[in-house]
């Protein structure tokens, strides 16, 4: 066992298939490598306490908030893995990550704190072992994970997702900007998840015919991710945010959001994430367009704003 042990992760934000990826149908998601985490475990030889701190909880391990019980069960897991249940350790977690924006913090945390873990017991990992871990924290913070968020807040490149799966790395050829803007409200990932079952539920016949046809667009924008046509790109990110408004995973404050960015020029605008809060992004052809809208979605009540180019090299 090393003295300290490190783990990093980063932001994710879903292109497209979020909500219908939990039924099966494929997702695409990019990372967002400068929107960080990291995880410092550092080994206390003198006590045997488990201490753990970050910016939203500081404290033993046995009394942290609700909120993070997935992690506590996650922790707990590695602790038994590891035979470590008497070795005492700090934990520390930094993270310029938004909490329940629906830029992947719960899972970014998971696969930092495994990767912190592993590194401390001097363990080599494998993506399998890392992704199976990160799902006992994900199980618990959210309902019927996909996996999606896990597996590209450990990925350095975009990735095709199909639930089961690891996720495949896909480039993408298509030059455009995104913009991303967080309406300040918690994302509620969970209630949203609920949503989607009960409508499959009340109204099975079209509730399917939705989550089918945002596969369809996904597989739509993987075709059009491999050539340059930013254009059609945003008619299709439109046709999935109807769906997923109709799936009653939006609200006031994202529609307001993705409205104001259609209007002053975006090619195309959505929700990201579970929906119900949290953020949208809009799509605009040049990086001097992603950073006038950025403008103008803060001027409307974003209350923080992210760029980042779709293809590599664009930086
Ligand atoms: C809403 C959802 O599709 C994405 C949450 O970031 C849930 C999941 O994939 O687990």
């Amino acid at each position: 066992m090393k003295q300290q042990g490190i783990g990093q992760s980063h932001a994710k934000i879903i292109l497209i298939g979020e909500h219908s990826v939990v039924y099966g149908q494929p997702a695409i998601a990019l990372p967002l490598p400068n929107v960080k985490l990291k995880a410092t475990l550092t080994a206390d030889t003198t006590s045997a306490s488990h201490v753990v701190k970050c910016s939203w909880a500081q404290g033993n391990l046995t009394s942290l908030p609700e909120s993070m019980a997935g992690i506590q069960k996650l922790i707990n897991t590695l602790m038994e893995r590891f035979n470590g249940q008497d070795d005492g350790w700090t934990l520390e977690i930094d993270s310029m990550l938004p909490s329940e924006r629906g830029m992947g913090s719960s899972a970014a945390t998971a696969i930092a704190i495994v990767r912190a873990f592993f590194d401390l017991y001097e363990t080599p990992l494998d993506r399998e072992t890392l992704l199976k871990l990160a799902d006992v924290e994900e199980q618990i913070t959210h309902r019927s994970p996909s996996g999606l968020d896990a597996a590209t807040t450990s990925s350095d490149q975009p990735i095709y997702f199909i639930k089961g799966q690891h996720g495949q790395p896909i480039e993408l050829n298509l030059h455009a900007t995104m913009v991303i803007a967080d309406t300040g409200i918690k994302g509620a990932t969970k209630e949203a998840i609920m949503a989607v079952r009960e409508l499959l539920a009340t109204d099975p016949q079209t509730t399917q015919q939705r989550l089918a046809h945002l596969g369809k667009l996904t597989e739509r924008a993987r075709t059009i991710l491999s050539r340059d046509d930013p254009n059609e790109l945003g008619r299709v990110l439109n046709l999935a945010q109807d769906e997923l408004t109709e799936l009653n995973v939006s609200d006031t404050a994202l529609e307001r959001l993705i409205q104001v960015a259609r209007q002053n020029g975006a090619l195309g605008a959505k929700l990201t994430g579970g929906g119900r809060g949290g953020c949208m992004f809009a799509l605009a052809k040049t990086a001097l367009g992603a950073r006038k809208l950025a403008g103008i979605l803060k001027q409307h009540g974003a209350v923080e704003t992210w760029i980042q180019p779709l293809a590599k090299g664009d930086e």
